[in-house]
């Protein structure tokens, strides 16, 4: 298949360059002709010898002679679509033929033009025509057939030039000289649009490679934030960071590209734009592993919502399915991402040898994949502070997690960083129950185990609420506002370091479909305060509905990361915007980071089990212990550190208030006095279950507990 398209291209190339040179050689031959025919005597030799001949062939139509070659030039130069070469040469045949007979007919016909001659072609060919039609019929014949010839020769509509002439017989010259204007503007636009091969017009794009792009800057987001960490050395036990080589080499390393090809598909996605009336020139093609971007200039005035609008047809020219268009303002071009007819597989080891891999400082450095360009993305979970995936089944979730995990074991000691994973399926996670970083703050440090029952899920998040809330009091206590900022303390002080804890969840909506209303507390009190603390969130689903992706979820995980979704609604659901269903599956995602206004494009890096096998087999044969202190008690509630309670009181003191003053209470007073309608339902249903109100059955009014309300308005008084 790649000979066939390397022999077309050059077929493609050659009929181009023949094209040109039958271009010059008319423009030279025009040229000459011309001058010898006119200037005969200053054109030497030859010049003379040549005007000679032709006049002794076809006699003064030898003047036609160099408007053909003019027109051959014309057609060869512009290599327009309508050039049609074996019927152009018939017709200039036909042309000047016909021409040489007509001037031997007016020389017969009119004895003033003694001086025209038709040569040897106009004297052999008009006895015959003369005997066969008679002199005037012969005569009408003739200049009929020239003038067809020429009309067709050179492209000019006899019928609208006879209209024009019938209905405005002065202006009809003028008139069929602009109509002959505007066909030829109309013809260089449609060329301009439709062919664009002239390497003239179009300059050819540049094919961009990654050790040219890495020297060009790169995106923000790529540069990982070294975030200020004080590495923790292990007092008691030695511990060895995996070696990269226990994974496979990475394929996609040294991904090859055909120039040829990548050209060819340029050609044909400018032609298909083309088609669709689209003017377009491709400035950049930048190749990458699994996808490669055409970068287009598009014409003033083309909208890029007019590209986006026929995806469809530009996949069914390319022969591909998942084409995305993207806006570059930076560069003020719109991207065009194609996948490679023959994808890579990105592999984690090129990433975690990548400089940016080694240099980030981040216990939590995770080696995301590849970016379209085929350069390694690395970004920090740190920053993030919690990240959001989604993606239908099949798309790479569980591969991205395998990937994150082991990321963060490639960084960090058992001591540095644990990790609290909640694995209701069962099948993903199981692989990593014995590796030290393990850790669950419901058991003792021995016991920690995946997390895969339901409840058991809720109690542990509700638990490490309590963890975060006794690490806020202990960092109070040293007067540290973070954890980086109490182990750097204490180093200086000697004392115990804590770790960062990794909670990551495969599969939130199953947690939601049975205990929603418990985990979604803890999810959000995490989510709004763990960072400082050192817990962070990582959720996926495979079904972004609202119901599992709440509002308050959303909210609260700024940093999304899409793999295919299988309708436009759930990439809004997870990144607010369109895209990910154009995604191609098998690793693809999108990555949002937090702040940012547009995702990057990523190819997950992929680890087999078998790759991740080996590493965690390397870990556990060090048998590191698994130490942890167990939350000692339960944190008492501490009203004013809860948020969310601290919320429900703000909201339930004012209504008490409020009904105790108006002894009334409806959802129109509560919206006319708090604002909103979602919040009046809130308080109401904050004040049924608290018991100040109730609503007796078969009534549709409220029953107001006054005695209570009096009574809880003395004591928080
Ligand atoms: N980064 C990748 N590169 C290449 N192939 C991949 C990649 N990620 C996933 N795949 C392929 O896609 C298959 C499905 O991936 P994975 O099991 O991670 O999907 P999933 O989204 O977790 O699905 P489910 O939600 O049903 O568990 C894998 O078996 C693998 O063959």
């Amino acid at each position: 298949m790649g000979k066939n398209k390397k022999a077309k291209n050059k077929k493609h190339n050659n009929s181009k360059k023949n094209r040109e040179a039958a271009a010059l050689f008319f423009a030279l031959v025009s040229f000459l002709s011309a001058y010898a025919f006119i200037v005969p005597a200053r054109s030497g030799i030859l010049g003379r010898a040549v005007s000679a001949v032709m006049f002794v062939v076809f006699g003064t139509a030898d003047y036609i002679l160099p408007l053909i070659f003019l027109r051959y030039f014309i057609i060869h130069i512009m290599q327009s679509v309508e050039l049609k070469e074996k019927l152009d040469f018939i017709w200039s045949v036909i042309c000047i033929v016909s021409c040489s007979v007509l001037f031997e007919a007016v020389r017969f016909t009119f004895a003033s033009a003694e001086e025209i001659s038709g040569g040897w072609v106009g004297d052999n060919l008009y006895p015959f025509f003369k005997e066969l039609f008679g002199v005037w019929l012969g005569f009408a014949i003739i200049i009929i057939i020239f003038l067809f010839s020429a009309a067709k020769l050179f492209r000019i509509s006899i019928s609208s030039c006879v209209y024009n002439f019938l209905k405005n017989p002065e202006e009809s010259i003028i008139k069929s000289e602009e109509k002959k204007v505007q066909n030829i503007l109309q013809v260089k636009k449609q060329e301009c649009l439709i062919q664009q091969k002239s390497d003239r017009a179009v300059p050819k794009p540049n094919i961009l490679s990654v050790q040219e792009k890495e020297e060009k800057k790169k995106p923000e987001s790529l540069i990982c934030p070294a975030v200020k960490q004080t590495k923790v050395d292990s007092k008691i036990f030695d511990y060895k960071l995996p070696a990269a080589d226990l994974l496979k080499n990475d394929s996609a390393a040294d991904f090859e590209t055909d120039k040829d090809e990548l050209l060819e598909r340029a050609e044909l996605l400018r032609t298909t734009l083309a088609d669709f009336d689209i003017g377009a020139e491709v400035k950049d093609i930048i190749p990458g592993p699994v996808v490669t971007r055409y970068d287009l200039v598009l014409s003033p005035g083309i909208r890029i919502q007019t590209v986006s609008g026929i995806i469809d047809n530009i996949s069914l020219a390319m022969r591909t399915a998942s084409i995305r268009v993207v806006s570059i303002p930076e560069k003020a071009v719109v991207g065009i991402e194609v996948p490679n007819p023959s994808g890579t597989i990105v592999g984690l080891r090129g990433i975690l040898e990548s400089t940016a891999f080694e240099s980030s400082k981040s216990l939590l450095t995770l080696a995301l994949g590849k970016t379209t360009d085929g350069s390694g993305y690395v970004t920090d979970l740190a920053s993030m502070p919690h990240l959001l995936i989604a993606g239908a089944t099949g798309s790479g979730k569980s591969v991205g997690i395998h990937t994150i995990i082991l990321s963060i074991l490639y960084k960090a000691r058992p001591d540095e960083v644990k990790f609290m994973l909640i694995d209701p399926k069962r099948v993903e996670m199981p692989i990593y129950r014995d590796i030290p970083h393990i850790y669950n703050p419901c058991t003792c440090a021995a016991d920690a185990d995946i997390i895969t029952g339901h409840r058991e899920a809720a109690a542990a998040l509700k638990k490490l609420v309590n963890v975060m809330d006794e690490r806020y009091t202990k960092f109070a206590k040293e007067m540290a506002r973070n954890i980086e900022d109490y182990n750097s303390k204490m180093v200086e002080t000697g004392g115990e370091k804590e770790f960062y804890i990794v909670v990551i969840i495969d599969e939130l909506a199953d947690l939601m479909i049975v205990v929603q209303k418990e985990i979604e507390d803890s999810i959000q009190r995490l989510a709004q305060m763990a960072r400082a603390v050192g817990i962070h969130l990582i959720l996926a689903t495979q079904r972004p509905s609202v119901n599992v992706i709440t509002g308050i979820i959303k909210a609260n995980f700024p940093a999304r990361l899409s793999f295919q979704t299988t309708s436009k609604i759930d990439s809004r659901v997870i990144l607010d915007m369109l895209g990910a269903e154009c995604l191609m599956g098998r690793g693809d995602m999108l990555f949002l980071p937090p702040g940012e206004a547009r995702p990057a494009r990523l190819h997950g890096a992929y680890v087999s089990l078998k790759e991740a096998e080996k590493v965690i087999s390397f870990i556990n044969g060090q048998n590191f212990p698994r130490l942890y202190e167990p939350v000692v008690a339960e944190v008492e509630r501490n009203v004013s550190f809860n948020a969310a309670e601290e919320k429900r009181t703000r909201d339930l003191i004012p209504a008490l208030k409020l009904i105790n003053e108006r002894k009334r209470i409806s959802q129109d007073l509560l919206k006319a006095n708090f604002g909103g309608s979602a919040r009046a339902t809130n308080i109401l249903s904050i004040l049924e279950t608290e018991g100040f109100i109730t609503k007796p059955e078969g009534t549709n009014k409220w029953q107001i507990d006054h005695d209570k309300i009096r009574q809880y308005l003395e004591e928080t008084k």
